[in-house]
């Protein structure tokens, strides 16, 4: 008999801490549905943000910290929703530098919903031109673009009356473990526009994040997100400053962590750019409540589980 014993038992899956709504979010470019936010997190959601924000700026820094955005009674359901319901990849590329090229894998799974300002998706959920209105060609785009689900359009919504801004992608990152982790980059990419805003949320456990400026010696700016915190970031922010989620050991990081951020594309290599490094071309991962980590999910088969275990 291969394995241990302890690979044939598993727990059985906790009651989820959310009631799942019937209603789902469907789309032929979706591998599977996802559950409408659950009503009594989307009430509770009008009651953002739950504190005001602190604006800090200086140093060519300029943030909002609403500490937390999400109230505190609902942040960490709302973690254990979006882990559980929502679809993540494990992104691997190549980059080439001085003629070598490497092989690097994403220390985090990702998702990525939206599509840039030249494109929206219709009433029916179709991907249309967004000035006429016409169903787009084929070729406009190398990738697949995704309409938001429901659960994440509620909370974009809620984000847009909060900040003014608009947004049209939501980035999503999911921290397994303090393992994994964000080096320091900034999100000033051509296609955002200058100046860009983003909207980030932590659900989930606290991780420090790090904000370093590129060339000025000034200090850094330490923060440590907490679950419902979110930070908008704008002005030269991402044009002058880095910043990084940096891999922690202990319980805390080991919760897990769940980073959703809002952002508004202006072109279509926003869009390329977005599902080459969030979904990429590898497989889908789902969470599973058993084995307390995300799994390869495929087409039409579930997991196998205890019974096929126990009869191998
Ligand atoms: O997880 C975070 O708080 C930051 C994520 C981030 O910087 C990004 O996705 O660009
Ligand atoms: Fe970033």
């Amino acid at each position: 008999m291969k394995g241990t014993l302890s690979s044939f038992v598993r727990s059985t899956p906790k009651k989820p801490k959310y009631e799942v709504s019937a209603e789902r979010s469907r789309h032929p470019t979706y591998p599977f549905p996802v559950p409408e936010l659950p009503a009594s997190f989307a009430k509770q959601l009008d009651y953002s943000p739950a504190e005001e924000g602190k604006a800090m700026k200086g140093n060519d820094l300029d943030i909002i910290y609403y500490q937390p955005y999400i109230r505190t009674s609902i942040a960490d359901g709302m973690f254990d929703f979006f882990r559980q319901e929502l679809f993540f990849y494990r992104v691997q590329y190549k980059i080439h530098r001085g003629g070598i090229s490497r092989d690097i894998s994403t220390p985090r799974f990702t998702t990525v919903f939206g599509v840039d300002d030249t494109s929206r998706f219709s009433d029916t959920r179709e991907l249309v031109d967004a000035k006429t209105g016409r169903k787009i060609e084929n070729s406009r785009y190398k990738c697949t673009p995704l309409p938001l689900p429901q659960c994440l359009d509620i909370l974009r919504r809620v984000t847009e009356a909060t900040t003014g801004e608009t947004f049209n992608f939501a980035l999503v990152n999911y921290y397994a473990d303090g393992n994994d982790s964000i080096t320091y980059h900034s999100d000033d990419e051509r296609f955002l526009g200058p100046n860009p805003v983003i909207a980030s949320f932590t659900f989930g456990a606290r991780r420090d994040f790090y904000m370093k400026h590129k060339e000025k010696n000034v200090p850094q700016v330490k923060l440590q997100l907490g679950s419902g915190d979110m930070l908008l970031m704008k002005g030269t922010t991402q044009s002058k400053w880095l910043h990084s989620v940096p891999k922690r050991a202990g319980a805390e990081a080991a919760r897990g962590r769940i980073n959703i951020t809002f952002r508004k594309a202006m072109v279509r290599g926003g869009t390329e750019n977005y599902y080459q490094y969030n979904v990429g071309t590898g497989g889908v991962y789902r969470w599973d409540d058993s084995a307390k980590r995300m799994v390869p999910w495929s087409q039409g088969g579930e997991e196998p589980g205890p019974k096929a275990e126990t009869l191998a």
